[in-house]
């Protein structure tokens, strides 16, 4: 496998909760000395239930947290050192939710040129080629530029914030959860399209998710987070079929079970 893009080297976040003048504040370690690369090309996804760390680690990867101990590199440097433009350049981050994150008051257009503009370096009509083009890579007809957010559907809106993401070029993209907000059926295309967008652009992906069959149809590799440890690292396929610790065994297991019944009371009577 090739070098890595980002390297955690044994980060710790740990927040204070509560405390006053007679009690001391509990501290909650979110993350506890994680140690993680993510290599060029690939995607790793991180799994995990609720509280285990993954949007703490995702934040300080994409530094907007700073960790209590240990560091971040991205291309061998710290990210503490390298400058802030430039990082946010080459990092970039998909939330789960588009329609939050869009500014209702924007055209598909306004909202994508945003971080051209404020990088500061590319004139009116270099801004619009470009939008242009990621608009042709996000399978989306030229008419759409001046839509706002309300007149687009759920995947429409997502792909915006794709676009967002890609238009500075960016080499790594942290994905959090960019597809449990949308409907099962547009999931399959953000997903093919996510792929896609890989392959054509070159892009690296640390994907968060809690949907393993997601998981399964796009990573390369898996880390998994139980209380802020990676219990478990590996290739796709191995963690699949050969899970090694109890928490995977379990979360895997967990899997299975049908949603919709899980919910349900069992018959008076039956088991
Ligand atoms: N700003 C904060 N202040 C205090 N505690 C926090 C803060 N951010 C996160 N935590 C705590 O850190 C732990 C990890 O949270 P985090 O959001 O990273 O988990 P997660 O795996 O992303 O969960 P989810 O899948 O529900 O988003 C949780 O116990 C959470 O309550």
């Amino acid at each position: 496998m090739s070098e890595a893009m980002l390297r955690l080297i044994d980060v710790s976040r740990v927040f204070q909760l509560g405390g006053g003048l007679f009690s001391q504040p509990r501290l909650l370690h979110a993350l506890d000395g994680v140690s993680l690369d993510l290599h060029k090309g690939e995607v790793l996804a991180l799994v995990g239930e609720s509280g285990s760390g993954k949007s703490t680690l995702s934040r300080i990867l994409l530094g907007l947290d700073k960790p209590t101990a240990g560091d971040v590199l991205f291309d061998g440097r710290s990210i503490r050192k390298l400058p802030r433009r430039e990082f946010t350049q080459r990092v970039q981050p998909i939330f789960q939710d588009p329609y939050s994150s869009l500014n209702p008051r924007k055209t598909v257009r306004q909202i994508i040129e945003m971080p051209l503009i404020l990088q500061g370096r590319h004139s009116r009509a270099e801004r619009l080629r470009r939008v242009r083009e990621l608009l042709d890579l996000l399978r989306m007809p030229a008419r759409m530029l001046d839509a706002y957010p309300s007149q687009m559907s759920g995947g429409q809106r997502q792909r915006v914030a794709i676009g967002r993401a890609l238009i500075s070029r960016p080499e790594v993209v942290i994905c959090d959860e960019p597809t449990s907000a949308l409907d099962v059926s547009v999931q399959a295309q953000v997903l093919n399209l996510l792929m896609e967008l890989r392959a054509e652009l070159n892009l690296t992906y640390l994907f968060i998710s809690h949907d393993l069959a997601v998981v399964e149809y796009i990573a390369d590799r898996v880390a998994v987070m139980q209380a802020g440890k990676i219990v478990e690292i590996a290739d796709v396929d191995g963690l699949f079929s050969r899970p090694q610790s109890d928490y995977t065994k379990n979360l895997l297991a967990s899997a299975l079970v049908i949603p919709e019944m899980a919910d349900v009371e069992p018959v008076a009577g039956q088991k």
